[in-house]
């Protein structure tokens, strides 16, 4: 059973295939970048950019979709998502748009219909923060950030 979210496609999106999940197990959808064609983007070394997707959703109430990096391209040319994992709310209805950023040492070239990055929907839990006196006790307390040792081994406090 997939969830529907109901998509508009962008005058500049026209033409390219809508992202779906590439196998049964994907957990996300590959976004391509609408960029004009024949109009190719470098990102310098630290450049960044905001990517046309050419789509606009409207996701169900209760739901959000992070904008992550794809692995490869983070490996292969150190292009990730600049605010990993970036979100869509529910109620947007503007273009997704994808921030890229060249963390690599070469200049990095990107090209209509080229995959960019991926988009995982998830649901959301809505909370109230409730002012108290005091929080429960536990095991942790305060400690974090490494309070529990950095090699995996045992708790150093
Ligand atoms: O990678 C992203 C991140 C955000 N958005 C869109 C959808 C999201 O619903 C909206 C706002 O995003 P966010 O809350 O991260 O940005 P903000 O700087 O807090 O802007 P706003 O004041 O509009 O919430 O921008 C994207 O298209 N791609
Ligand atoms: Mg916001």
């Amino acid at each position: 059973m997939s969830l529907r979210v109901p998509v508009t496609v962008l005058p500049h999106g026209v033409g390219l295939p809508l992202p779906a999940h590439a196998t049964d197990g994907s957990a996300g959808l590959d976004l391509i970048a609408a960029l004009p064609e024949n109009e190719p983007l470098t990102l310098a070394p630290l450049g960044r950019a905001a990517v046309p997707t050419g789509l606009c959703i409207a996701l169900p109430e209760g739901f959000e979709a992070q904008i992550r990096p794809r692995s490869g391209l983070a490996l292969k040319q150190g292009l990730t998502v600049l605010n990993a994992p970036g979100t869509v709310d529910a109620d947007y209805r503007g273009e997704v748009k994808v921030l890229l950023i060249n963390l690599g040492e070469a200049p990095v070239t990107l090209e209509r219909g080229q995959r960019i990055a991926q988009m995982v929907v998830a649901p959301v839990t809505r909370i109230k923060l409730v002012e108290v006196g005091d929080l429960t006790k536990t095991t942790r307390g305060s400690g974090g950030f490494g309070s529990t040792g950095l090699d995996g081994g045992t708790i150093s406090r």
